[in-house]
């Protein structure tokens, strides 16, 4: 569903932050995406999410090459791809049930229709008995677990979350990872990006992607 082809990537006129990447990201498969800091972990996702453009070498996703694509095209495929952004982006104005339904209230969708699937949804993280507070009332691990409800509201077919347990006790930690677990076994193909190891310790089932010096490293 993803892949690299000696993707190189440099900011401006710096060095390549990443050279010759080549790896794919297949349906139904789980990965962590790790390396030390600044190793180059939320440019690989911005690229994924075509954000950022290659400097050289081929992204293809979803079997379509993403240089050749067009605005609508490149809406399309964000649409399948589920996001937990590292500072979670939920809007401080709108309840935690409002921050859920967004992506369906964007693509036209009437509230009756989705009003029981946002409630279950957050019933599964946790969060149903909070789903009027707004964010700036909630801890840091409540606020990640309504961005991951967010980011899957929409049935992704690929979930990428940037440092998900980033902040959060090891206990909440691992019950985000337990969540992540379960929907990648319901099909769903999960990439995070971390650098905590005992949370990778704790799924060794899990191939292992790992950036160093602009290289990518990968571990089945
Ligand atoms: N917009 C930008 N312009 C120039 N350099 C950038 C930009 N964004 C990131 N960088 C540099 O690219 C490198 C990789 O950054 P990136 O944020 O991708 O790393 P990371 O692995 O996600 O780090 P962390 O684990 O600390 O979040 C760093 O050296 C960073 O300073």
């Amino acid at each position: 569903m993803l892949s690299f082809a000696d993707v190189g990537l440099r900011y401006g006129t710096g060095n390549e932050i990443l050279s010759d990447l080549s790896f794919t990201v297949e349906p139904r498969s789980f990965q962590f995406l790790t390396g030390p800091s600044g190793a180059g972990k939320t440019t690989l996702l911005k690229l994924v999410l075509m954000s950022l453009k290659p400097t050289r070498g081929r992204i293809t996703l979803f079997g379509q090459d993403a240089a050749t694509l067009g605005k609508d095209e490149v809406t399309d495929i964000r649409r399948r791809i589920g996001v937990v952004f590292q500072d979670f982006r939920l809007l401080d104005h709108l309840s935690l049930y409002e921050n859920v339904a967004l992506p369906l209230r964007v693509i036209g969708r009437e509230e009756a229709s989705y009003r029981a699937e946002v409630l279950e949804l957050l019933r599964w993280v946790g969060l149903d008995n909070r789903i009027t507070a707004l964010p700036t009332v909630l801890s840091g691990g409540e606020k990640q677990r309504a961005a991951i409800a967010r980011a899957l509201i929409v049935r992704p077919e690929l979930l990428l979350a940037d440092e998900p347990t980033g902040n959060l006790d090891p206990t909440l930690a691992r019950r985000l990872l337990r969540l992540f677990i379960e929907l990648h076994k319901s099909g769903t193909s999960v990439v995070i990006a971390t650098h905590d190891l005992a949370l990778m310790d704790q799924y060794e089932a899990a191939r292992r992607l790992v950036l160093a010096d602009g290289r990518l490293h990968v571990f089945e």
